[in-house]
């Protein structure tokens, strides 16, 4: 559906995203990444708002560099900074951006701020909105022309727990017949809604593989133990320490590394961010 061939973008002898390819299907895609690993970048140029240095990126084999347009009527996006206009409310404002985006459906409002759940708030004015209301709005305003590419951009920034949790179920449900791709530096964010994630690291793309493939990767590198402040204080310049509990005036320790950190060491099951620092981990042995 999406090919993202050999993509590099650079602002002056800054390079933001660094040879990045990547063939999309519908489905959910995490993009991850730490703050200025590129993912805005990529996915800028994805929504046809900057074009690549160099590189092709193309819609059902259509350049999309050469005719944005072929994305852009398939496209909705939530960028990173969206604001809602404080004065609308959530159905003037769907309404205000149905009229822009040329959809005549009356309908489609009433639809859509079902599906984002905020019908019960719809004549309110959006001022007054939490944070995850109004993302969903975000989301309701990217979905008005029913696109088979959504883009959003670190969504789940400043939601609280239960915000973060409905946001990922409705990101999740949407990605059922759609491409979804949403960027993140919160992995638990995309954890149990992308069936792949795309790892960026400082521009480039470091892996791209199922959720369980990064698991399977990191078994036998996370280790769990209980360590006497001495013992901890000995062996934290060593290994990379992921957690580390007090109980009792000992510590409980999580720990990546290659092979057992120390005697009476246990394999610990990853979850998936630690399977990700483990990986970080290793590669920076490597490098070394
Ligand atoms: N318009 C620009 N001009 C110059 N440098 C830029 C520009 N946009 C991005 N960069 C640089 O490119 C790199 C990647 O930035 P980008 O915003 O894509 O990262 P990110 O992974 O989205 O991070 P964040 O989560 O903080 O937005 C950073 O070093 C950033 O400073």
């Amino acid at each position: 559906m999406l090919q993202i061939q050999d993509v590099v973008k650079t602002f002056g002898r800054q390079t933001a995203v660094d040879g990045v390819s990547l063939d999309l299907e519908p489905g959910v895609v995490g993009l991850i990444g730490h703050n200025g690993a590129g993912k805005s970048t990529l996915l800028q140029m994805l929504a046809t708002l900057t074009v690549p240095t160099r590189g092709r990126i193309l819609l059902d084999g259509q350049d999309i560099v050469a005719k944005p347009e072929a994305m852009r009527r398939r496209l909705g996006y939530l960028p990173q900074d969206f604001g809602v206009y404080p004065h609308l409310t959530a159905r003037e404002f769907l309404q205000y951006f149905a009229a822009l985006k040329g959809v005549g459906d009356k309908r489609r409002v009433r639809q859509l701020l079902e599906l984002v759940n905020l019908h019960e708030h719809a004549d309110r004015a959006a001022a007054g909105f939490s944070g995850g209301m109004r993302q969903r709005l975000g989301i309701a305003q990217a979905l008005l022309n029913d696109p088979d590419v959504l883009i959003v951009d670190e969504p789940t920034a400043g939601l609280d727990p239960e915000e973060r949790l409905r946001f990922r179920r409705l990101l999740g449900d949407l990605g059922a017949k759609r491409l979804v791709i949403v960027s993140t530096h919160i992995v638990s964010d995309v954890e149990n809604m992308a069936s792949r994630l795309a790892i960026l690291r400082q521009g480039r793309l470091v892996a791209f593989e199922t959720p369980e493939a990064m698991l399977a990767r990191a078994a036998g590198q996370v280790w769990t133990s209980l360590l006497s402040p001495e013992a901890y204080e000995a062996l934290r310049g060593q290994v990379r320490v992921l957690q580390a509990q007090p109980q009792g005036g000992q510590m409980q320790v999580r720990i990546a590394h290659a092979s057992r950190p120390c005697a009476d060491a246990q394999p610990a099951q990853p979850t998936l961010e630690e399977a990700l620092m483990a990986q970080r981990y290793a590669d920076a042995q490597v490098a070394a």
